[in-house]
């Protein structure tokens, strides 16, 4: 297949930013080059969770992404898309020389390139593990999750991730029930079966989302009445809210940007048990204000703890 790539040049101090911004409009698989040697703290702040290699000379960023000529995607509509956002950002942010280069390329392997960077790993006591890696030998008695996020966000190497699964472990009983808002991989809704929750509903928007879920409830062994998942929008979208259910569920994780948990904090109450919890990140901690302030204005929640992993935050709230 020809894939058609698309390569921005632009600055170090966007690279986040764009990356966030292209999740956002549903551009996957991005490809990052910096020249520019990234502090620690900079290669943290990025809101992917396969890191690139980056090669030590000094230079300029370049992001690529690639789309699929022969598929639904509207290129002309999604260029568009990709312009606005960069205008939004430049009126806060040094974009460089902001050109956007055209070119094709017969590379069929791109989407599996990151899968050399993805090791098992692990978050306190739970091994997290690519699907086709062994279980290391001193690993072996750590309660394992088996996962291939496919084109999905959600390997578990992203702090974001690692932040919400040390609050489920601190929430989820055998009597839990889940709505996991943003589901990707399914990591977190996996994570807290395997942690002994009772059942979960997982919702995204990414049509590739729903499929590496089903893949890795096969990896884990998790049967199909304990997982369900809904390709849609809880947000503004009457039919997901129905079938979600209302009043329903003793926890809530929602891993987004933080713009997208301003707005869900004030759709997700009717959709929570009194007294349940609702676990948010994807917060960078310039956004934490922000994110405060909407919780804190919201009379149906209560804060209950704010936790960070490098530059990132994750908000626990309790529905009163
Ligand atoms: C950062 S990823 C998190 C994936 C996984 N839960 C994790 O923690 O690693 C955010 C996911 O939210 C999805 N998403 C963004 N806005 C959403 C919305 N309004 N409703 C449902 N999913 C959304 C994206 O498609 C993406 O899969």
């Amino acid at each position: 297949m020809r894939w058609k790539k698309f390569t921005l040049t632009t600055t170090t101090e966007a690279v986040d930013l764009i990356s966030s911004m292209f999740d956002e409009i549903g551009i996957e698989g991005i490809e990052i080059e910096d020249n520019t040697p990234l502090t620690e703290a900079e290669t943290k702040g990025m809101f992917i969770d396969i890191l690139p290699e980056l090669p030590p000379d000094e230079g300029i960023a370049k992001v690529s992404f690639y789309l699929d000529p022969d598929s639904d995607v509207d290129i002309e509509e999604m260029l568009k898309r990709v312009e606005e956002g960069l205008d939004e950002l430049a009126l806060f942010t040094d974009l460089g020389v902001r050109t956007l280069e055209t070119s094709e390329t017969e590379d069929k392997d791109w989407i599996n390139n990151w899968k050399q960077y993805f090791k098992p790993f692990t978050v306190d006591d739970i091994l997290i593990k690519p699907t086709w890696e062994e279980i290391p030998e001193e690993h072996k008695d750590k309660l394992l999750i088996e996962i291939d996020p496919g084109t999905a966000f959600g390997t578990g190497q992203h702090e974001t991730t690692q932040l919400c699964i040390r609050q489920l472990k601190k929430y989820v009983t055998p009597d839990t029930k889940i709505l996991d808002v943003g589901t990707g991989s399914g990591i977190l809704g996996i994570t807290a079966l395997k942690l002994g929750a009772k059942e979960v509903f997982g919702t995204d928007l990414d049509e590739n989302a729903i499929v590496a879920v089903k893949e890795n409830m096969e990896a884990n062994d998790i049967s199909d009445d304990k997982f369900r998942v809904l390709k849609g929008n809880i947000i503004d979208d009457e039919d997901v809210k129905q079938e979600v259910g209302f009043e329903a569920y003793d926890l809530v994780v929602a891993n987004i940007l933080a713009d997208i948990i301003i707005i869900l904090q004030k759709e997700i109450p009717v959709h929570m048990k009194k007294g349940a919890i609702f676990i948010t990140s994807g917060i960078i901690n310039m956004k934490e204000e922000a994110v405060k302030k909407a919780f804190s204005e919201n009379e149906a929640f209560e804060l209950v703890e704010i936790t960070y992993q490098g530059e990132w935050v994750s908000v626990t709230v309790r529905k009163k």
